[in-house]
């Protein structure tokens, strides 16, 4: 059975062109701020800490923040992108990702073999690769680009290789990033029906968006990222409701 479960998470990044003293005067450097220093002295930004909560099937999770509140630093740590510095992450199931664009794809080779290559990591049968083949290269609507080396896609290409192979294979767990809910208006309505049987499918979703309309439509839980700490986890409409009437 699906699952994820976060415990006393913790992500730091070192700032090498950190200035302590600068940050010192500011107060910003230690106890009580988001900045300190490691076991190597080295001045790091805590991009989370202290994150804790378990998902279960059922679970639709949206992530809601400022700007530099963790969200995407949280995504990252679920696909494993990010060690822990601290606690813990445990996922049970497959994931699929829709968080970067290039995101396990080799940008050398072409946007077909990349699909057979992600549909033998997934384990599929030689049919099943067929069938993502067939469906991913009709999505995409490449053309002769298909057989070419991805490293001369415009980016607005590498979106729909990638986001038609994404969602080509069904996952237990969803990771997704609003800005794949971007694109030009043409391809987000033919992205919104492909999205939503994907979400429907998964047994957990984890979504970061700052659009209140798609937290209410597709979560039925939320957490409140404030300076890398959960400040409120909920139901949406609870969430949304003092989220956006924070002062
Ligand atoms: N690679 C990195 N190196 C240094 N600091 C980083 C790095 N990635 C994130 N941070 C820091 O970690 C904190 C959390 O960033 P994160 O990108 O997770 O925020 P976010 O909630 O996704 O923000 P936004 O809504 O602006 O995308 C920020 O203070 C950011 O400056």
């Amino acid at each position: 059975m699906a699952g994820i479960d976060v415990r006393d998470l913790e992500i730091t990044f070192p700032l090498y062109h950190g200035d302590a003293r600068h940050l010192r005067a500011m107060g910003e450097l230690g106890a009580g701020t988001r900045f300190a220093h490691d076991a190597r002295n080295r001045v790091v930004v805590q991009a989370l800490r202290d994150v804790s909560f378990s998902l279960k099937p059922g679970d639709r999770l949206g992530l809601i923040g400022g700007n530099g509140a963790g969200k995407t630093t949280l995504l990252r740590a679920l696909a494993g992108i990010y060690e822990p510095v601290g606690g813990s992450v445990t996922i049970r199931g497959t994931i699929g990702c829709l968080l970067d664009p290039q995101l396990g794809m080799d940008m050398e080779l072409t946007g077909r073999e990349n699909i057979r290559l992600r549909g033998m990591f997934a384990g599929l049968t030689r049919q099943q690769i067929a069938d993502v083949e067939d469906n991913v290269e009709e999505f995409a609507a490449l053309g002769s680009f298909m057989d070419l080396p991805m490293q001369t896609y415009s980016s607005g290409m590498t979106v729909r290789l990638s986001f038609a192979l994404a969602t080509a294979i069904m996952p237990d767990v969803l990771l997704m990033d609003e800005w794949f809910m971007a694109g030009d208006a043409a391809f987000r309505a033919r992205a919104r029906a492909r999205l939503e049987s994907l979400v429907s499918g998964a047994d957990i979703l984890v979504l970061s968006s700052h659009m209140s309309d798609i937290m209410a439509e597709w979560c039925n839980r939320l957490i409140w990222l404030d300076g890398g700490e959960i400040r409120m986890d909920g139901p949406t409409q609870a969430v949304l409701h003092a989220y956006e009437n924070r002062s």
